[in-house]
């Protein structure tokens, strides 16, 4: 999608509020012609030239009458324009954000999340402004046209004068854009890479203050900060200086006029009241050109924003970001998700049907209706229930990491109900990242996932609860009580969570917090402990029955005792649930019906751990390195 193609369809997205706006915008820059005449019909009324029916005080209460009509107008266009702005920079952000939600969760946006945050702020805002400042375009332009005629049928020459300075100022932008463009991107990288840092820097302050690099750190933000600087003054300067030359280019050209008309006025050709007609004309011939200029700028700067949200969105197409879409203020429109889309997938899914779901979940490049709606309902995916798992089948997985080539190949593996499976390996031999391929979290390159012999299309929005769920290997904990960051927002059912927190192994903790489950963990809160989070994560996990459970090193920062009696648990509450558990500790090991030792992305060797003890070099150095730790 070209930049024209997403300028055109942000104006599309509620064209009657932005033709309001163009309304009131263009009578605002068109009713100044009614007092240049005004004041034309004064001045030629004291020379005697021209005779006012009403007299000088009818004209001057004509003036004030135009200057409060004029306040009124931009009053409302005040108004018009900040809803057409919000309507476009809400459904720009709305739509960022649920592509970001449905993107593979590891692989959500592919920068820093303070360049994400550059996006969703400066990006959006400059695509905003130059829909904004399009609205001038026609009412200056309808305003220089009627004025041109006016005068044109007063001064053919002066007339001419007076847009000689125009063609000037527009033949100087064209040639600054491609200067423009390039210090903007310059400037918005920069930005994004200070905020980016200073993210960096609050998520790893105590990684900072034990390694010592406090100096090191603050030493690389100078280095960011100042060639931010250096980028946004360069970008300034040249935006400063266009506008100056918009401006004085017509400065000049009053001077001309004024030295014409002075000549002109002795020969008797014209008269005080042509003069004030065209020094009153002008200036608003200048609003024109500096805003011609302004428009010109803004839309080759949104030129570069587009292309930085672009990068955000992976390959999807662009024209998911105009995607009509409700967000939130006045009524829903058709195709914008009024619950009938959503109930649609409902009832496709409760058809059971693997791939109608998929289907209906929506390849964003075919539109239709049912994709058109808000992110809740994009999001209300997981109300799908799949028959009771018999077996799962994964054939020929792979998955790399465009920046180092490195992750898993062709792996193949099968969980039946109530199994325990284990994915051992070294450090860095793809564990993670294949639990994360196989539960959609990162985009398979190749490979096939089958449940109960039915193919799963989108592992990522399959694999939820009351399918599976999953503990990641570093589990993250929201500043708020501990019961909310347990349940996430799933009702309370009588039991489940106390059953949850004791195969979790949680309730001497809950014991001691003062405030048990209404403590305020988090960020904000009380800080936990790696096991005590590690914990609370998994019973995040087992408070939502599913019927496949995925452990990623669950087990890393947990005590061996508390390890054992953690999967002993775990053993007697999973019902006949399936476990993927990633893990090279004995406590998993020993419990495991099947396990699977990866090397260097693939598998070297399967089988249960008496088996492996007698075939595997590496599952043997795994075994027995515990003991040596
Ligand atoms: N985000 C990433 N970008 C690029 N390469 C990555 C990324 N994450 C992991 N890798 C690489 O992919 C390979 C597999 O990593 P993975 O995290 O799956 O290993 P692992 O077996 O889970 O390791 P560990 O035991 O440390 O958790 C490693 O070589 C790692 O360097």
């Amino acid at each position: 999608m070209k930049t024209r193609h997403f300028f055109w369809r942000m104006i599309r997205y509620r064209p009657g509020y932005y033709l309001l706006n163009l309304l009131v915008w263009t009578l605002i820059h068109m009713v100044p012609l009614v007092p240049g005449l005004l004041t034309k019909a004064f001045f030629d009324h004291l020379e005697g030239s021209y005779s006012l029916p009403y007299g000088v005080w009818a004209i001057a209460a004509l003036l004030v009458a135009a200057a409060l009509g004029r306040i009124a107008l931009i009053y409302l266009g005040c108004l018009t324009d900040v809803n057409v702005r919000t309507r476009i920079s809400m459904l720009l952000r709305r739509n960022m954000l649920a592509h970001v939600l449905r993107e593979p969760g590891a692989r959500a946006i592919p920068s820093s999340p303070g360049e994400a945050i550059s996006n969703f702020r400066d990006d959006v805002e400059q695509s905003e402004d130059a829909v904004s400042w399009s609205v001038d375009m026609l009412g200056l332009v309808g305003f220089v046209a009627v004025a041109s005629w006016i005068l044109v049928s007063i001064d053919l020459q002066l007339t001419v004068l007076v847009f000689v300075p125009l063609i000037l100022v527009v033949t100087a932008a064209q040639i600054a854009t491609a200067r423009i463009q390039k210090y903007r991107a310059a400037s918005r990288e920069s930005t994004a890479k200070v905020t980016g840092a200073i993210s960096e820097m609050f998520s790893n302050v105590q990684a900072i203050q034990v390694a010592g690099a406090e100096k090191r750190i603050v030493d690389r933000f100078v280095q960011l900060s100042e060639h931010r600087r250096d980028s946004m003054v360069k970008d300034k300067l040249l935006t400063e200086t266009l506008t100056s030359v918009f401006t004085n280019s017509v400065n000049l050209g009053t001077g001309l006029i004024l030295v014409l008309a002075g000549y002109k006025m002795r020969s008797g050709d014209f008269t005080v009241g042509d003069l004030s007609l065209f020094v009153y004309y002008l200036t608003f011939v200048t609003q024109l050109i500096s805003n011609l200029g302004n428009f010109m700028t803004y839309y080759k700067q949104m030129a570069v924003s587009f292309e930085r949200i672009k990068t955000m969105l992976q390959g999807a197409p662009a024209s998911l970001l105009t995607k009509a879409a409700y967000i939130g203020i006045g009524k829903r429109r058709v195709g914008e998700g009024d619950g009938a889309a959503a109930n649609g997938r409902k009832s496709d899914s409760s058809a059971g049907s693997i791939a109608t779901r998929d289907m209906a979940s929506g390849d964003e490049s075919k539109e239709s209706p049912a994709i058109m709606a808000s992110i809740e309902d994009e999001l209300l995916i997981p109300v799908y229930q799949a028959p009771p798992l018999e077996i799962l089948e994964v054939r020929g997985l792979s998955y790399r990491f465009p920046e180092t080539g490195r992750g898993i190949e062709d792996i193949d593996l099968t969980l039946r109900a109530g199994s325990f499976t284990v994915v051992t390996g070294m450090i860095g031999s793809g564990k993670t990242t294949l639990v994360r391929a196989l539960l959609g979290l990162l985009p398979a390159e190749a490979g096939e996932i089958n449940w109960n012999g039915e193919r799963v299309e989108r592992p990522a929005d399959f694999f939820v609860p009351p399918q599976s769920a999953y503990t990641a290997q570093i589990p993250r904990l929201y500043s708020d009580q501990l019961r909310n960051n347990i349940l996430l927002g799933q009702p309370e059912r009588p039991g489940s969570l106390s059953r949850a927190l004791h195969a979790a192994v949680m309730e001497d903790d809950i014991g001691g917090l003062e405030q048990g489950l209404d403590t305020m963990v988090g960020p904000r809160g009380v800080k936990l402990s790696g096991g005590q989070a590690q914990r609370t994560a998994a019973a995040r996990m087992l408070v939502r029955d599913a019927q496949m459970y995925v452990f990623d090193d669950l087990s890393s920062a947990l005590d061996v005792e508390t390890e054992r009696r953690l999967w002993e648990r775990l053993f007697e509450e999973r019902g006949n649930a399936a476990c993927l558990v990633v893990s090279h500790r004995k406590a998993a090991l020993a419990h495991a019906d099947h396990i699977i030792v990866l090397h260097n992305g693939r598998i070297e060797a399967e089988g249960n751990a008496e088996e492996l003890l007698r075939t595997s070099d590496s599952f043997r150095q795994l075994w027995y390195g515990e003991e040596v730790g």
